[in-house]
């Protein structure tokens, strides 16, 4: 067993006995309590992430996959309530005291967050926000750190690491910003890398290098956990799809073969959505997570609905080896 997480092994070719479970998240259930409502956000999310793994989570806008990325590494909005369970190594994230968590952030699962243009603080040089993980987890001198952090900017594409370190985040285009946060999430060399939505808003262009260098994280064997609505970003980089959908997962499996055969109504209608599909979107729009329906999530938007889909709520089943569905069509 590698624990290193750089175990070299190509894309798909993960011997069995080398596979180790890294985070095997159960129940896990986010509210946000509201003046007015509660706002079911993740609810109820299994899911597990071997060693190595790149998982994408996929979904409409507002399904919830930017809190399950906050879930797992512990950064909910304060009015968040979160139950269930998130096993690391021999900790439940959920349940961890904010003094372990920040051993694990940053260190352990670091995450490239869905803004950039916010994420980064405008009044600090970016190479000090790239060095302060390394200082703030006392892993090396402030001189070292910056030795670190100029060989990062290098192997990120930076043509000139030491001017690039004294600069301001404004002084640099979208895609050099998305770098930097990519750069502030390795410089403390994570297991795991969580990235919502690392392409948003750029160029077709610089997307393409952001998603070679991302790519190179889990060619090298770090494990990745990705967030998109980017079904080219997610068949590129994972090796493993879950389709999420009204706050829980509706359908997961080896990337390849979800594509090739998407079993569920809804992951079939995304991907008869995609330009290269001929843009034909699914009619209707998702439920508010403040109101679901008794039955299925889907079943208001689906084409192959039937009475017991309105009337019961589905629950995950083994359709075929390694996948899973949450639809009646399988039971
Ligand atoms: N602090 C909060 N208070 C109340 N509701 C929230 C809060 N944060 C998120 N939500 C709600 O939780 C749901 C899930 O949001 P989330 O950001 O996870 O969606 P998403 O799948 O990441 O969407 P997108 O693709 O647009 O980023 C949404 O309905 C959102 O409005
Ligand atoms: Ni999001």
């Amino acid at each position: 067993m590698n624990v290193s997480g750089q175990n070299g092994y190509s894309e798909g070719k993960y011997p069995e006995a080398d596979v180790m479970e890294l985070i095997h998240i159960t129940g896990l259930k986010v509210v946000f309590s509201t003046r007015s409502e509660e706002i079911r956000a993740v609810d109820i999310v299994d899911l597990s992430i071997d060693e190595g793994d790149a998982l994408c989570l996929i979904g409409e806008s507002g399904c919830g996959k930017t809190v399950m990325g906050m879930a797992a590494i512990g950064i909910l909005p304060k009015n968040a309530g979160i139950t269930g369970s998130i096993r690391y190594g021999g900790q439940d994230l959920v349940a961890a005291p904010e003094r372990s968590m920040k051993q694990i952030r940053g260190r352990e699962i670091a995450m490239i967050s869905q803004n950039s243009a916010n994420a980064l603080n405008p009044v600090m040089k970016v190479g000090d926000q790239i060095a302060e993980p390394l200082l703030i987890h006392r892993l090396c001198s402030q001189k070292e750190a910056r030795e670190k952090t100029l060989q990062l900017l290098e192997s990120l594409g930076f043509e000139n690491p030491t001017q690039a370190f004294d600069r301001y985040p404004h002084e640099f285009s979208g895609g050099m910003r998305e770098r930097i946060l990519i750069a502030i999430a390795l410089i403390c060399n994570p297991r795991v890398i969580i990235a919502d939505e690392p392409t948003a808003g750029l160029d077709a262009q610089v997307k393409t290098q952001i998603l070679g260098l991302i790519k190179n994280q889990v060619t090298n064997g770090r494990t990745l956990f990705l967030i998109t609505h980017d079904m080219g970003a997610a068949a590129f980089l994972s090796n493993r799809l879950a389709v999420m959908y009204a706050g829980e997962i509706l359908e997961i499996g080896p990337t390849k073969e979800v594509l090739a055969l998407p079993l569920h109504p809804y992951t079939q209608g995304l991907l008869a959505s995609l330009p290269s599909a001929g843009l034909h979107p699914i009619p209707g729009v998702s439920p508010s997570p403040a109101h679901f329906p008794a039955g299925c999530r889907f079943s208001d938007r689906c084409p192959a609905v039937q009475e017991r889909c309105r009337a019961e709520h589905p629950v995950m089943i083994a359709a075929r080896d390694s996948r899973q569905v949450r639809c009646f069509l399988y039971d």
